[in-house]
């Protein structure tokens, strides 16, 4: 059902640089056949590497076709003033726990902060992704993710004939339950890759509890109401986003706008590049790089739960002419195969059910992405 992107039409290529050289002098200057076809076939970091000045067609985002339709308004965008939240502090503070609920009901995310992990320690987890991404590109392809697998290092999926890519490569790894990783994906080199990313992802798994958690007493329900509708091993998927500069950044996006199918995910920006964006109110909004936070968001799993009080919010990528960007995106849990739906204390005769019981698995996501639709919009009463 998935293929990985692997044959790409000469011709229509070549027409295309025809037709933007009629419009456009300075917009395509890869002259080689061979060369072109290489580069199509490759990932996008060595397609920037080879110094076109114009992305190939495939990357070409169009407006209209983009999942979801949504509508933007071009690259006018202000920064989101995302609220940060105290991680620590939401066991005992209830001005704390009104400010997560404030900010998950209104961006559909937040900045945490002190949430346990030391920010030399993240520092770790950022260096080991820009060292792997540095290695040479036959290094880096011992750990290529097959055609109808999501673990391994790749680029986008590609679910149709007619899908605009994204411009960027990515390294998806389970990180849990340990005995669900698929080690062989996971790097030897940098040779501390392995030990990092294994602590880090027992951190993650505290840092899920505790926001799972208090999401839930911030409704006033019971603390466990969120977390007791998963199974005991959930798969948690972490990923790093690799970002290559492109010659013509306002003609691609680093990923198309899409909402999460996780209950939560966890981000760690880049430390100095922005690039992502939230939709509000029909607007994109830059979500602003706060030192060592991570940008949690909620996912469709948890809208779901919290009977839409929770808003998953819809977010893309935007990508820079000269900066690389890397971000480690973290899935918890990426879908699940229980049944879950809305809570029984938050369905009222004034707050009807919004959402059926659904089994939010990799299955029904696709299947549902795949007709261009959000997801959780299949799950709508
Ligand atoms: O890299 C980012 O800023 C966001 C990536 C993202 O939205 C995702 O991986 O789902
Ligand atoms: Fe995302």
């Amino acid at each position: 059902m998935l293929n990985a992107y692997s044959t790409y039409d000469i011709n229509s290529y070549k027409s295309q640089i025809n037709q933007e050289n009629l419009l456009d002098e300075d917009s395509f200057l890869c002259v080689d056949e061979e060369e072109v076809m290489q580069q199509a076939n490759n990932h996008v970091q060595e397609i920037a590497a080879a110094d076109c000045h114009q992305p190939p067609e495939r990357y070409i985002r169009q407006e209209h076709k983009e999942y979801g339709n949504f509508t933007t308004n071009g690259r006018e965008f202000s920064p989101a003033e995302i609220p940060v939240i105290d991680v620590s502090l939401l066991p005992s503070s209830p001005s704390e726990l009104h400010n997560l609920k404030s900010a998950v009901t209104t961006w559909g995310c937040f900045q945490a902060i002190n949430y346990g992990i030391e920010s030399s320690f993240l520092e770790k987890v950022r260096e080991i992704g820009k060292l792997f991404f540095g290695l040479p590109a036959d290094e880096k392809k011992k750990y290529l993710r097959e055609a109808d697998d999501v673990d391994g290092y790749g680029n986008d999926m590609v679910l149709s004939d007619d899908q605009i890519l994204d411009w960027n490569d990515r390294l998806y790894l389970t990180i849990v339950p340990k005995h669900q990783r698929k080690i062989q994906f996971w790097p030897q080199n940098p040779t501390h890759f392995r030990e990092v990313l294994d602590e880090f992802s027992s951190k993650v798994e505290l840092i899920f509890e505790a926001v799972l958690k208090a999401l839930a007493r911030s409704l006033n329900l019971d603390e466990d109401c969120f977390l007791n509708q998963y199974a005991t091993s959930e798969k948690i998927g972490a990923r790093y986003n690799y970002y290559p500069p492109c010659p013509r950044p306002e003609k691609v996006l680093g990923v198309k706008p899409h909402a999460d199918s996780s209950a939560i995910t966890l981000l760690l920006q880049d430390e100095e590049v922005e690039g992502l964006q939230v939709l509000k109110d029909d607007q994109w909004f830059g979500v602003p790089i706060v030192p060592d936070a991570l940008t949690i968001n909620v996912g469709d799993q948890i809208e779901i739960m919290s009977n839409g009080i929770f808003k998953s919010p819809v977010h893309r990528v935007v990508v820079d002419s000269e900066k690389e960007r890397m971000t480690l995106a973290v899935f918890c849990p990426v879908q699940s195969n229980q049944v879950i739906g809305p809570v029984e204390g938050l369905i009222t005769d004034e707050t009807p059910r919004l959402y059926k019981n659904v089994t939010y698995s990799l299955d029904f996501f696709l299947k549902i992405f795949q007709q261009g639709r959000r997801p959780i919009d299949a799950c709508k009463i």
